[in-house]
């Protein structure tokens, strides 16, 4: 253990309830809201894949602050009110002792588990940055057609390895796509690398090919098991039925297909690989110590 480093249980004497609390917070969520469950893993990625885990994610644009919430990557992103939902149980209990980019690790760990994936045992002990990296996002959060040789290069740059990404990539085991992210394979003609079936459904689902971005029509990422962080997204992939370029390149790139056929085979190995690469996402360059705050609100800096 070094100065700096995260740690388990970081709240144990300053506030001792901490992690029960985010536990608790999150379980009533799922309950009213199941998708939060999905929002608070995806929150994770595109938190700690922008320079850090910092809670950056979560600033809403001010007069000196543009959201990373604005970027394009971020598109179909949701639930970040109930984030304040969290914050407020927290700050009941602690004033200003837990960190937001520590609501975004211990709600992500806590919704992998409502979504029947692995436990993850995710130190604590991050603080918050005090500025956006708006200018970061499209170079850190890959778009949904990217090559898998750039998808490779983003994830290792932050210490995840091939294998680690294709686990990764399996969060799209849940949620949603929206038809703005799905057009490009289904017009003018249907994508020949796509399931002709999973084509034409898709193409129900996306009348047109030119939807408004307001729109809200969207496909499933899984259709079987749409609530359930499981391998069906790589049988899925097996059958040609991944939804984004980039889910469906792991199959059909000779440096990923071999993962994919290992965690289409065995639900446990995905889940292993699922969690440890996720921790070393959720350890991505934190802020500790006397850097950045403990923001009062998670979408604002501290006024003094
Ligand atoms: C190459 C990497 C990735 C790309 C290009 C990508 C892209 C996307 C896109 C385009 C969507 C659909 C957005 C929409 O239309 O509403 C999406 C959804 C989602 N992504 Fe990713 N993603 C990547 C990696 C990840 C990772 C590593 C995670 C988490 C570990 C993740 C978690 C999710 C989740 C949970 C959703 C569903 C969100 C919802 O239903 O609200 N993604 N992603
Ligand atoms: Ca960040
Ligand atoms: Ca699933």
């Amino acid at each position: 253990f070094e100065e700096g480093d995260l740690s388990l249980n970081y709240y144990s004497e300053s506030c001792p309830r901490a992690e029960d609390i985010v536990k608790e917070e999150v379980a009533k969520l799922y309950h009213k809201h199941g998708n939060t469950a999905v929002s608070w893993v995806r929150n994770l990625f595109h938190d700690c894949m922008v320079k850090s885990c910092d809670a950056s994610l979560l600033l809403k644009t001010t007069n000196s602050i543009i959201s990373e919430q604005t970027s394009q990557r971020s598109f179909g992103m949701r639930n970040f009110k109930y984030i304040t939902t969290i914050k407020d149980a927290l700050e009941r209990e602690c004033p200003k002792t837990v960190s937001c980019a520590d609501i975004v690790a211990l709600s992500a760990r806590e919704g992998v588990l409502w979504l029947g994936g692995p436990y993850i045992p995710m130190k604590t002990g991050r603080r918050d940055s005090k500025e956006s990296h708006v200018d970061m996002v499209e170079n850190s959060i890959p778009n949904h057609n990217e090559s898998i040789s750039l998808v490779l290069s983003r994830f290792q740059s932050v210490g995840i390895d091939t294998e680690g990404t294709v686990a990764l990539l399996g969060a799209h085991s849940v949620g949603r796509v929206h038809c703005v992210n799905l057009v490009g394979r289904l017009y003018p003609t249907i994508d020949p690398t796509i399931d002709p079936a999973c084509g034409e459904y898709l193409r129900g689902r996306c009348p047109t090919p030119n939807p408004d971005p307001n729109e809200v029509s969207y496909s499933r990422n899984d259709r079987e098991t749409p609530m359930v962080i499981d391998n069906m997204y790589y049988q899925n992939l097996l059958k040609n039925r991944g939804l984004l370029l980039v889910d469906q390149q792991l199959t059909s790139d000779p440096t990923t297909s071999p993962f994919v056929e290992l965690m289409a085979a065995n639900n446990s190995y995905f889940h292993e690989r699922f969690a440890s690469a996720l921790l070393l996402l959720s350890e991505n360059n934190p802020l500790t110590i006397d850097q950045g705050e403990i923001r009062k609100d998670c979408r604002f800096v501290n006024a003094d």
